[in-house]
């Protein structure tokens, strides 16, 4: 039977189905950089919670220094961190630390470069308005208020205000357990010494670095041989501790494609997306699994990650957008493409700049080139040459 093909945008539909939403968990501050907030975040306290002082210096009533210099008794000293404040009587000074609570009274506060820091009378020596340095309870946040709405991408920013009005733990989609597995007897792990005929197995690398940054916990299997029994009874051992398996290797025309041999006929169908590098696909739920098979070659499994794998770790995690940013640029190179294929090129692209620079050829093994490249130059199916100087679509990378 002819292998179903399917356009870029086809195939990303099928790979994003197989990954169902993941279940909110409420997970501690800590563990939720870079996850998507499950649900509104109302504001336990006020931000400020209190008045409190900007400066280190004094609490006064603006009128006791209109006449600068005066001086004035100190009446009391008050660090941040105290939870009670006597009252400013008229005509007196409190010494006042910054986000300390602002004593009752006080309507400014003088900081201590404008007086000669005296702790029994102070000489004020400039006249200041009312609110001056003063920080005021709710400026920042409203208690009650929304603070964080669902969907919400916790950056640090996002993190450091839930810890700030109070919460310990956010509701948050769990990262999805990726299972990265390479197949290959030629694969060597990195760090040992190749003998002829070998390589350096680097998908898993590269995919695990891929999962991890967009929020996904990876576990890697390396180095399964070219052994379909041995394959099936890996993915059988993992079925149930992982959200998603992501294979690399072992799928296109040849006489020991294990991957393709093992689980064909199991639930997974192997398939022709029209993109190139990235054409042989696999994909399919095996005993409840959901399994990706990218190609082997190492540019093509990394775009296939790109691609398929991304958008669809990134819906099921929750955020609004997928899709990375997008530019138009002049191509500061001729290209060729194969018809009937969306094809992309690794590319340089700088911010501001009107052109774009291809970076190597179109070669699936051109692995430094992907390396030294910030984006992908999409040459559309119906393209087949791209002359020097027209403008193509360029998909941002960093
Ligand atoms: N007769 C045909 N041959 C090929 C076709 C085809 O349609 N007809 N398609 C080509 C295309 S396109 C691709 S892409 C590859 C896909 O091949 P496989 O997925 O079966 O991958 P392998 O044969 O196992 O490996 C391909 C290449 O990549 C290297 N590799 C594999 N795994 C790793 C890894 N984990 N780390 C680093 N490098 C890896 C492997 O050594 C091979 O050089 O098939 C074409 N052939
Ligand atoms: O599709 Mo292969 O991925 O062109 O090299």
């Amino acid at each position: 039977m002819a292998k179903r093909t399917y356009s870029v945008r086809e195939y990303q539909a099928e790979v994003a189905a197989l990954l169902p939403a993941l279940p909110v968990a409420v997970t501690p501050l800590a563990g939720c950089r870079g996850l998507v907030l499950a649900e509104d975040l109302v504001a336990a306290v006020s931000l400020p919670p209190f008045d409190n002082s900007a400066m280190d210096g004094y609490a006064v009533r603006a009128a006791d220094v209109a006449g600068a210099p005066v001086a004035l008794p100190v009446a009391d000293d008050i660090p941040a961190g105290r939870t009670a404040v006597r009252p400013l009587e008229p005509g007196t000074a409190h010494r006042i630390m910054t986000g300390a609570p602002l004593p009752p009274g006080a309507d400014a506060v003088v900081q201590v470069e404008l007086t000669d820091g005296g702790t029994e009378v102070v000489t004020v020596n400039s006249a200041v308005p009312v609110g001056r340095h003063l920080r005021m309870v709710g400026e920042d946040v409203v208690a009650g208020t929304v603070v964080l709405s669902a969907g919400t991408v916790l950056g640090p920013p996002q993190l450091g205000l839930a810890a700030a009005v109070g919460a310990a733990a956010l509701p948050v989609r769990r990262r999805p357990r990726v299972l990265v597995l390479s197949t290959g007897s030629e694969l060597v792990e990195p760090g040992r010494e190749l003998e002829f005929g070998q390589i350096h197995e680097s998908n898993s690398v590269l995919i695990a670095a891929g999962v991890e940054e967009v929020g996904g916990v990876a576990e890697v299997l390396r180095f399964v041989p070219d052994d379909v029994e041995e394959f099936r009874s890996v993915v059988a051992a993992r079925a149930g501790t992982a959200d998603v398996l992501v294979t690399s290797g072992g799928v296109s025309a040849g006489a020991y494609e294990v991957v393709k041999d093992a689980l064909t006929g199991r639930g997974v169908e192997f398939v022709r997306v029209l993109v190139q590098p990235g054409g042989p696909q696999g994909s399919g739920l095996v005993d409840g699994l959901p399994v990706v098979a990218f190609p082997g070659n190492p540019v093509s499994a990394a775009l296939s990650f790109e691609l398929f794998l991304r958008p669809a770790l990134l819906g099921a995690l929750g955020h609004r957008s997928v899709d990375r940013p997008r530019a138009r640029a002049r191509a500061a190179a001729a290209m060729t493409s194969p018809a009937g294929r969306v094809q992309y090129r690794r590319g340089r692209h700088d911010s501001g700049s009107v052109e774009v620079v291809p970076v190597g050829g179109p070669g699936s093994h051109l692995l430094a080139s992907f390396a030294a490249s910030n984006c992908l130059i999409e040459i559309p199916e119906d393209v087949t040459e791209v002359p020097e100087g027209a403008e193509v679509d360029v998909v941002l990378l960093d």
